[in-house]
Formats: structure tokens, sequence, C-alpha cells
């Protein structure tokens, strides 16, 4: 999986009040929101757009606008929620799609929800957001559920990434002509043997919502 580590010190100060656990929930959703802006910007370098030309108030000039069909941009629910007004405020004609996962934390294994899902995304891109990609387990299966739908475009916003769920995701697609990308604040060093990221920023979905 094409991988990118956006290196920027508003990133790495933004990200470093994240992981704090001194950090609360209202703060904590200030900083994801701004935190995903920042990577969407790098995350939609590829986004397709189209020539137009305008009339300013001196004269004709060519330029683009975002090619239709528009994106779609698919929060991972509970924690992806926490990046969707972040995305949206930097594409606001994208369709929002949802999916609602949970691992199960025995056996690690990402179980489906909810799925709110166009049936045909043959020729759209895909922006996927979660904060966090662990085991890989979620992002493959939303993966999966998008690819399955016809996308052939997906790129993949977290805010933190284990080394375990990157190659995860380069097993599971191996052999794709698929292209995924993941555009990541950092990469951290491993999970623990509960599944967490070490060092991380905890369970995500609990510290956006208050759960204590
Ligand atoms: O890469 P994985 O090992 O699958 O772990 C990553 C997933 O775990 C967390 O979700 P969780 O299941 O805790 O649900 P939540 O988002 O509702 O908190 C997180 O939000 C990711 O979706
Ligand atoms: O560290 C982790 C791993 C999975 N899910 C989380 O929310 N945090
Ligand atoms: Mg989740």
């Amino acid at each position: 999986m094409e991988t990118l580590v956006v290196e920027h010190p508003l990133v790495a100060h933004k990200l470093t009040a994240l992981r704090d656990a001194r950090t609360d929930s209202p703060t904590f959703r200030r900083l994801a929101d701004e935190l995903v802006t920042l990577l969407a910007y790098e995350a939609t370098r590829h986004v397709r757009v189209t020539g137009v030309t305008v009339d300013t108030p001196v004269a004709k000039a060519r330029g683009v606008r975002l090619a239709q069909p528009y994106p779609l941009v698919v929060p991972i629910l509970r924690a992806g929620l926490g990046m969707l007004d972040g995305m949206t405020r930097l594409l606001p004609t994208a369709e929002v799609g949802f999916l609602g996962m949970i691992r199960n934390e025995e056996t690690l294994k990402a179980e489906t929800y909810a799925t709110r899902l166009p049936d045909d995304l043959s020729g759209r891109q895909v922006y996927v957001v979660d904060p966090m990609l662990a085991t890989g387990g979620t992002l493959a299966a939303a993966v999966r559920f998008l690819f399955d739908r016809g996308a052939d475009d997906v790129t993949a916003l977290c805010l933190l990434a284990a080394p375990e769920g990157i190659a995860h995701m380069d097993e599971a697609f191996a052999g794709s002509d698929r292209p995924i990308r993941l555009v990541t604040a950092a990469l951290d060093e491993r999970l623990n043997e509960h599944g967490y990221i070490v060092p991380g920023l905890g369970d995500a979905g609990d510290r956006l919502y208050g759960v204590v």
C-alpha cells in the first residue's frame, strides 16, 4: 500500500496533543478535526478535476473544477466520524457514505453493524477516514466493501498507523490492480498484546466521545 507519512510541524504539534492522555474530549475532537484537514490537503493531490473557462471581471481564464461524479467520503463509525467534518470542509461537494464497524476485542476481528454505501462505485474516487490503522482488519474489510462495489481508487486517511496494519493491507490486497493509498500523521512502533497501537493515543472512539 502506497503510504505517505505527512511531515509537518503543525501535524506533529496536533498529534502530540492528541496522544497526551490529559487532553479532554472536546479538545481531542477539535484537534482530530484540524489534523484531518492537514492530511486531506495531501490525500487529495490525485482528486480528479476537469478543465473549465470562466470570465473574470477582467478577462477569460482557464481553470478546473472537481470532476463529476464527485468523490465519496466514507467515515468508519464511530471514530471516523471525528474526521468527517474536516474532510467535507475540504471537499464540500463530496458524497458521504457510512460504514459502522467494531473490532471484537477478543478476536481483534472487525464486525460490521451498518453499511450505507452507493451500490455502484465504478469510476468513483473514495476517501476512507478512520483515525487508527492497527491490525488492519477494519480497513481491509472496508476496502473490500468498496472494491466489491466497483471503486478503483481508494485513499485511506488515518491519524496513526502501525507496521502490522500496513503489512496486513499489503497481504490482503497483494496482486490487486487497484491502488490503495494511505496518508497518515505518523507510523508508530508496534501493537501491544491487546492490539493497541504503541505509543498510540488510546481508543480513538473513546477519546473522541468521552467514554472513560
Ligand atoms: O486496525 P484494527 O485492528 O481493525 O483497529 C482499528 C479500528 O479500531 C478502532 O475502532 P473500534 O473497533 O474501537 O470502534 P470505534 O471506532 O467505534 O471505537 C478504530 O476506530 C479503528 O476503526
Ligand atoms: O490503538 C488503537 C487500536 C485500535 N483502535 C483504537 O482506537 N486504538
Ligand atoms: Mg473504529
